[in-house]
Order: C-alpha cells, then structure tokens, then sequence
C-alpha cells in the first residue's frame, strides 16, 4: 500500500515560542529536503532515526525562518512511517509559508486525526487508544489524565481481548462439538456453558456501569447551585471557583443572570451555574433571572440547593422542595459560622445528602467534596483500569451485553445449544467493532474525523 506523504501543522493556532509542523509518509525526507537546509550540509535521508538538525527553512520567495527538525525513521515514529518534524518560530505566518512549501513540493494536507489514523492503519495502536489520544488533550483534571493514559496504553483493548478469548472459546468448542458429534471431544452441556456466559455478561455489564462514572471523571459535572436569595450561592460559587467572579452583596436579589464557570473540586471538574435566588416577584429582570435559573435545575447533571443555617426555613424554602423532586441534589446549610436556626432534620428528610459549611469562612469544604464523591462513587473506580470512554464504545459494548444476555436466556429457557451460534456471532462482532478490528470505513471515518488536524 501506498502511504503518501501527509503534513499539518501540529501545535496550536496563534502565538508561540515555537510551533511544530509535522509530515509523515514514504517519501518524507525527500519532500522535506525541498524544504529544509542543514547548516551541516548533511541531508536528512542520511540522518539516523531520533536524531536533531539546525538549518533553514526556505521557499521560492527565500528563507522563511530558521528551524530544528527531527527525523524518525519507520517503523519507530508515531505513525510507524518516516516522519519529519519540523520545528519553527511560532509565528502563523511562517507556520503557514512553512506548511505551504511542503505542500507544493509533493506533501499533501493530512486530515484531522490522519497521523494517528496512520497509527492504526500501521497497527501500532486499535481504535480504543487511538480514541484515548483524543481523551488525552481534552483531559481536564488528574483522574482524567490518568484514565486517559490507562486506556493509551491498551487497558479497555486488555479487557476486551480477555472477554473475547471467552467467546472465541465457547464458539470454538461449539463448532466442534456440531461438526465431530462423534468424536471424543468432551460433550459440551447447557451447565458447562452458562457459567461461562454468565461471566461475560457480567464484565460487560460492569463496563457499562462505569461508564458513567468514567463520564464524570473525563467530561465533569453540571451542577446548578439555587436556593432563595441571600443564602450564600455567590459566596460558594467563589469558594469553589477561588476567584470572586459573582457578585456577593447583603442585598437578596442581587444575583440576576445565570453565571457558568469551571472549577476543579474533589479531583472531577465542576461545571457551575451560579443562579438568581428562588422567589416570586414583580420584578421584570428578576422574573427572568429565577426563569433560567429554573431551567438551569432541568439541564444541570446534580443540583446544590442552598439554605442559610442561621434562620427559620420559610414558605419559599419549602416551595423549593417540591421544585427539585426527583433531581440528584446535595443539600448545603451555609452560614454554619452563625448561631443555627434552621430545622436541619427537616431538610435532611426531604435531601438525605446534607452538608453543613460556611462559604464565607471556607468550612466544610473538605465534607463536601467527600459527599461529591461519595455521589458518583468515585472511589470505586480505579481510573487505571480500562473504561469505555464513549458513546461508540458504550454502544458496542450493549450491543454484545445484550446478544450474551438473549443467548444465556435461551438456554435456560430450554432452547437447545445451537442457539448460542447467532449470539456468539453478533457480540464477537460487536466487540472487533468496538476495538477497530472489524470496524466500518464509516466507523473509523468517524472516529477519526473528531479530531484535531495535526493530531
Ligand atoms: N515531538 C514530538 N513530541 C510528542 C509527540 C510527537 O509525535 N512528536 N507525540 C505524539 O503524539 C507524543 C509522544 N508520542 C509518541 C509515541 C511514539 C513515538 C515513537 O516514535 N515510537 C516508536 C519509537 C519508540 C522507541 O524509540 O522505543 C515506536 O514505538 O516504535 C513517538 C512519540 C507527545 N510528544
Ligand atoms: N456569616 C456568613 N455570611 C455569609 C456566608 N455566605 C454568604 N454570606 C453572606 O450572605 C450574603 C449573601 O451572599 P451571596 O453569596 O450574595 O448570596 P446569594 O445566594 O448569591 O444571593 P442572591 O444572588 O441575591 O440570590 C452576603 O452578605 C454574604 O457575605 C457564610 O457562610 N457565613
Ligand atoms: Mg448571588
């Protein structure tokens, strides 16, 4: 196969100490000797494999800057193909001339995700890992990184592989056992293979579950913080942000619009909607203000509804009750710094998940953060271990969950062994789709289109 040579630029847009242009294919140093002039004199097909240049980079209009290259030789490069890397001042401009002489000299303009596409063509990576690299940039706290990093390194392609040997297994023997009834392979009996089975099913079952913790660690949470007004939703906001962004004033009413930042709290990346306080009013901004804050309630993944410890619980409290049934909700007496007349055991009847803190005097941060993760059981999860990582994957995974499932009910419905064959069939496939042995054109088009070009 022919594996043209391909180039982009591989650092971001904009200004920097230096920025990366990267070609990869059969013929990369030649294109980029177009290019590129060693002070040296040496020419770049004579440079071993991870070694440096210094020279020049030049266009018909003349030099364009001065640069270092990096030559990788096949198959020990990212790509497994000869690769140039050239790195040059981080100006757009000359990135973009750099790039551009390369492309009219024989490279052409790779896609987004093509590198790490010829990763996969190459075999040096199944489409679990090449999808981690992708979850690897995007990555916003440590546990991310770290699942991040787990899945590059084939953890979820180990899980599956052994979940295949499973079933690769069980359909061996079942082809034996139909084509040699006579032979003396050991008879293979509905006891012997629902066991089995039941094995599959249940580490499917748990890759499932995890997902959505493994979506918390990697994407963050929603959380809209609402309570009545004057209750401490700014102050907390603050708190948890460490920077004053919302107003904070005795005045009740004095947030109005929504205000949405991130925050890195309890190792996961906090989404946060600082809302207008709950309450009726004639006020035609505020009407809008309490308006979004309770469509805020409807999106936002958990709810932190906010009492003030050191009063009585009123009508207006109690309305909010009823407004957030049914949602995943954290309830936080602030104020805790003031003598308390709040009637906690009230609260906790309606949010048995009750934290008491002080936004202003920074208390009970630390139980909060715990209740957090408590919430998402985080602590289950070992983010070195192998997660599916997105909806592709989730969606391969159920696929087989479900053909296992039917067949194991089959059996035990009193269907005879042959049952198994179809089911067999359909979650091997499943998986190889979901590990990118068996994937589509369309499949990996997809999945590669996601990414960054340069990557
Ligand atoms: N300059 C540069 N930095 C980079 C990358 C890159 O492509 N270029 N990477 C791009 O994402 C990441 C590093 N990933 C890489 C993965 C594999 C190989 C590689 O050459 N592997 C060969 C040789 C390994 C060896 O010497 O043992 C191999 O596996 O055979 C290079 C980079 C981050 N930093
Ligand atoms: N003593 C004490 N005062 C607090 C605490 N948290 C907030 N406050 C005070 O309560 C008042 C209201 O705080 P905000 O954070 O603006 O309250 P809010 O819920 O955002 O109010 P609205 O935006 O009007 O809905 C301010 O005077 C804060 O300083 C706390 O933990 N202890
Ligand atoms: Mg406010």
């Amino acid at each position: 196969m022919q594996f043209e040579p391909i180039a982009a630029i591989a650092t971001p847009h904009g200004t920097g100490g230096i920025g990366v242009i990267r070609l990869s294919g059969d013929g990369a140093f030649t294109v980029a000797q177009r290019v590129f002039h060693a002070k040296s004199g040496k020419a770049l097909a004579d440079m071993a494999g991870y070694t440096a240049a210094f020279g020049q980079v030049c266009d018909v209009d003349g030099p364009v800057d001065e640069a270092v290259v990096l030559v990788f030789r096949a198959p020990k490069s990212y790509t497994g193909e000869d690769v140039v890397e050239i790195s040059c001042h981080g100006g757009e401009t000359i990135l973009r001339r750099t790039l551009a002489a390369l492309l009219a000299t024989g490279a052409r303009l790779a896609g987004p995700g093509e590198f790490t596409r010829r990763a996969f063509l190459h075999g040096r990576i199944d489409l679990t890992e090449a999808e981690a690299v992708m979850q690897l940039i995007g990555a916003q706290s440590a546990d991310a990184v770290r699942a991040a990093i787990a899945q590059h390194e084939g953890a979820l392609y180990r899980e599956i592989r052994q979940i295949k040997e499973i079933l690769y297994q069980l359909s061996a023997e079942l082809a034996a056992f139909f084509d040699y009834p006579d032979d003396d392979i050991p008879a293979l009996t509905r006891e012997s293979v629902l066991p089995r089975l039941a094995e599959v099913q249940e580490k499917l079952e748990k890759l499932c579950v995890q997902y959505e913790t493994g979506r918390v660690l990697r994407d963050g949470v929603t959380v809209a913080i609402v309570g009545k007004p004057n209750v401490g939703k700014s102050t907390l906001m603050n708190r948890l942000l460490g920077e004053e962004r919302s107003i904070v004033t005795e005045i009740a009413g004095t947030t109005r619009d929504v205000v949405e930042e991130s925050a890195q709290f309890a190792g996961m990346t906090l989404h946060l909607f600082d809302t207008a306080g709950l309450r009726e009013t004639d006020d035609p901004v505020e009407r809008i203000g309490v308006a979004r804050a309770k469509s805020k309630i409807e999106q936002a993944m958990l709810v932190f509804v906010l009492f003030d410890g050191s009063r009585p619980l009123d009508g207006e409290d109690e309305s909010i009750f009823s407004m957030l049934q049914g949602k995943r909700v954290i309830a936080i007496l602030n104020k805790a710094d003031l003598p308390q007349r709040c009637d906690m055991a009230r609260i906790r009847s309606v949010f048995p998940d009750m934290v008491s803190i002080s936004a202003a005097e920074a208390h009970g941060m630390d139980a909060l953060e715990t209740r957090l993760r408590d919430r998402f059981r985080l602590e289950a999860i070992d983010p070195r271990a192998g997660m599916l990582a997105n909806a592709r994957q989730l969606d391969c995974a159920l696929r087989a969950k479900t053909a296992v499932m039917e067949s194991r009910q089959g059996l035990i419905a009193g269907f005879t062994l042959d049952v198994l064959s179809v089911g067999l069939q359909t979650a091997e496939d499943a998986l190889a789709e979901l590990t990118g042995e068996q994937a589509s054109e369309a499949v990996i088009e997809k999945v590669f289109a996601q990414f960054c070009v340069g990557k």
